[in-house]
């Protein structure tokens, strides 16, 4: 696998004292769609505004394309875009003009094909005369990747590309992404939906007070650390677990009435439903009826709270 962009140590403390980014170690592949998922104020941004200039880190090196950013930066920046959060400028351009102009300033020869291509891939061609401050939010999101893809970036960074846009923007986009990588850009996104990190990326780093806590590919993120839970709904409650079961990983809750199962963990879904089925004929043979049983695995999104809310949420070595 060939690593675009290496991140090594890279620390930031902003004026006043706030260390945004501690030690960061983040490699990226060639061609993947990375999520870095992660709360408010984790330092997603700043990570992104290190690679892209934006932001001085304090400690540390970014290589990308095998080169030292801090060395060889116009040539580097100039194959990395940036979608940022939200349009600083440009409100009055009409959106032709404005994205032409993302190109020019990296120093490219005009592509009017090329521009017309990611306008209308963007449904955004019949806009093309309007001024951007007169589009929709969602259009003006469109617009901001546009600005972004006008200069053939092999490396796109993308925050938050859906904060706050409606759920048919918010697929529309993705598709939009999945199409990127196809054509071999390798994209790296920042979210708080795991919807998202779960439907887009292929591997998935999570980020909180500006460390890494863990990467992985999506998959075996969810079945390393995903569980079985069952919830099954006893005929009568029970004062204690029965003895049948101890060897299992269940408890009595909501007043003895539900048995719930919490387990399969590390060893993919299949065991815990398995173990699911041991416990169901257990109970039977002993003679416990039970009226219904509901079973689900944990998802992304139940990984990545416990993982938040854990005290002692692992270290990188650890996890992997
Ligand atoms: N220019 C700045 N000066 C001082 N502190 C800053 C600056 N920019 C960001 N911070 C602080 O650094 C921390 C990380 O912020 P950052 O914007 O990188 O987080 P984030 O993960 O992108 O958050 P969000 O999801 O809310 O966008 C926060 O505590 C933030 O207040």
């Amino acid at each position: 696998m060939q690593s675009i962009l290496e991140i090594r140590g890279l620390t930031k403390t902003y004026k006043g004292g706030l260390t945004a980014l501690q030690g960061v170690d983040l490699s990226i592949n060639k061609g993947e769609i990375f999520a870095l998922l992660g709360p408010n104020g984790a330092g997603k941004t700043t990570l992104i505004g290190a690679v892209c200039g934006l932001v001085r880190p304090t400690s540390g090196t970014i290589h990308a394309f095998g080169e030292d950013m801090g060395r060889h930066w116009r040539t580097l920046r100039a194959r990395v875009g940036l979608v940022p959060q939200e349009l600083a400028t440009d409100m009055f351009e009409p959106v032709l003009r404005s994205v032409t102009h993302s190109r020019g300033l990296f120093g490219l020869p005009p592509n009017p094909t090329l521009i017309e291509e990611i306008l209308r891939a963007l449904s955004l061609w019949e806009k093309r005369d309007a001024q951007i401050r007169t589009l929709s939010g969602g259009m003006k999101r469109r617009v901001l990747i546009a600005k972004a893809l006008a200069h053939e970036p092999e490396l796109l960074f993308l925050d938050e590309p859906t904060a706050g846009v409606d759920v048919e923007l918010r697929r529309d986009m993705w598709k939009q992404i999945a199409r990127l990588r196809e054509r071999g850009t390798t994209v790296i996104l920042t979210t708080h939906y795991i919807e998202e990190a779960e439907e887009m990326a292929d591997r998935v780093g999570i980020i909180r007070k500006g460390e890494i806590l863990m990467v992985d590919e999506k998959t075996a993120m969810m079945e390393r650390l995903g569980r079985t839970e069952a919830l099954i709904t006893l005929a009568a409650p029970l004062g204690q677990v029965p003895e049948v079961l101890s060897a299992y990983p269940v408890s009595l809750v909501q007043e003895g009435r539900v048995l719930c199962y919490r387990g399969g963990g590390g060893e993919g879904a299949a065991a815990g439903t398995a173990e699911v089925a041991e416990v169901t004929k257990a109970l039977t043979r002993a003679g416990i009826d039970y009226t219904a049983i509901d079973i689900h695995e944990s998802s992304l999104e139940d990984i990545f709270v416990n993982l938040l809310e854990g005290p002692d949420a692992p270290s990188q070595e650890a996890a992997a």
